[in-house]
């Protein structure tokens, strides 16, 4: 083990120098064309985490000057209502993105749901137009958590060409985009997961090692390459081991024995998560940029 601590990625501080850009250009959309880029944010049911989120969604929303539409459902809101909503948000023109808060109630189908948002208003980058776009290089909407990993890993390494990556997590909205974004900045890109065979040795092969598997604390020192960089995509709620009745929120990644290996390493809280809401608003500006045919922002795409 080294006896150096690793540098913190701090995710909260870069968040809001990304949504001062953000807010930069949206001034200056106002200004000189008139134009006021719009999120629509539709929430079913009453998920208490998905409500914190939303409401922090709507807020940082008209803090960057954009208008924020919330759309809050009863939690028992048929299919045929939440797709009805989700044409007209299609066809309102002052609505730039539209964003379904997931994970939706048991009984609607995600990915129906999902694939009915116009593509070019699909900022969450989840509809499987975007999915297909991404993976063979083309422009697309960029799905919101991946993208700002990419951004924070850009900001440490500059030039992530040649590097050896690994994403520990298959999932649909961070994993396999991840991996995606990582090979289009030509990194080396292995996707371990559940099955993988000696998990831990592919990691500890990793320059950049991604956890976005959801178990608390999972990958400890012992998998990390020294000077690896370490990006915790994970938050997970537990019980807190010294004031019971409370709880903790931890990463996929034992922060302090990671920290001691790894040459740089987001925290959770304050790593990642605060960059998912600002690239949030970086899509629904390029969204919007799009949308009447100007310039996309520089620094806030893939
Ligand atoms: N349609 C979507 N649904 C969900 C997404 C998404 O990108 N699109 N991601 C997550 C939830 N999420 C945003 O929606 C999100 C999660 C966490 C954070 C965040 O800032 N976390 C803080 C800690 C917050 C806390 O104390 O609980 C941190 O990590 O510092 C922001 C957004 C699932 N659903």
């Amino acid at each position: 083990m080294r006896d150096t601590t690793a540098t913190i990625i701090d995710g909260k501080a870069f968040a809001a120098t990304v949504r001062e850009q953000v807010a930069q250009h949206v001034a200056r959309l106002k200004a000189d064309h008139g134009i006021t880029p719009g999120l629509a944010v539709v929430l079913v049911g009453e998920d208490p985490a998905s409500q914190v989120y939303v409401r922090s969604k709507g807020t940082q929303t008209t803090e960057v000057g954009m208008n924020s539409y919330e759309h809050k459902l009863p939690a028992d809101t048929s299919e045929a209502e939440l797709l009805a909503l989700i044409e007209r948000l299609n066809r309102d023109l002052s609505v730039h993105g539209i964003l379904v808060q997931l994970p939706l109630p048991a009984h609607l189908d995600s990915d129906l749901v999902i694939n009915a948002i116009d593509p070019d208003k699909d900022v969450d980058g989840f509809h499987i137009s975007n999915v297909g776009l991404l993976g063979t290089g083309q422009k697309s909407m960029v799905p919101c958590t991946p993208l700002g990993c990419l951004m924070m890993l850009r900001e440490h390494h500059g030039s992530l060409s040649g590097l050896n990556a690994v994403v520990v997590g298959r999932s649909n909205i961070v994993g396999k985009p991840m991996a995606q974004l990582l090979l289009g900045d030509s990194c080396t890109v292995t996707i371990a997961h559940s099955r993988s065979r000696d998990i831990e040795a592919l990691c500890r092969n990793a320059d950049i090692l991604i956890a976005a598997v959801g178990r608390p604390e999972m990958i400890d020192a012992s998998w990390i390459k020294p000077g690896a960089t370490v990006i915790d995509v994970g938050i997970n709620r537990i019980p807190h081991p010294d004031q019971p009745g409370k709880s903790k929120l931890v990463g996929d990644v034992a922060y302090d024995s990671a920290a001691s290996v790894a040459g740089a390493i987001t925290p959770v809280p304050g790593g990642v998560g605060p960059m998912t809401i600002a690239c949030l608003l970086a899509n629904t500006l390029t969204a919007c940029s799009r949308a009447h045919g100007l310039p996309e922002p520089d620094g806030l795409t893939a």
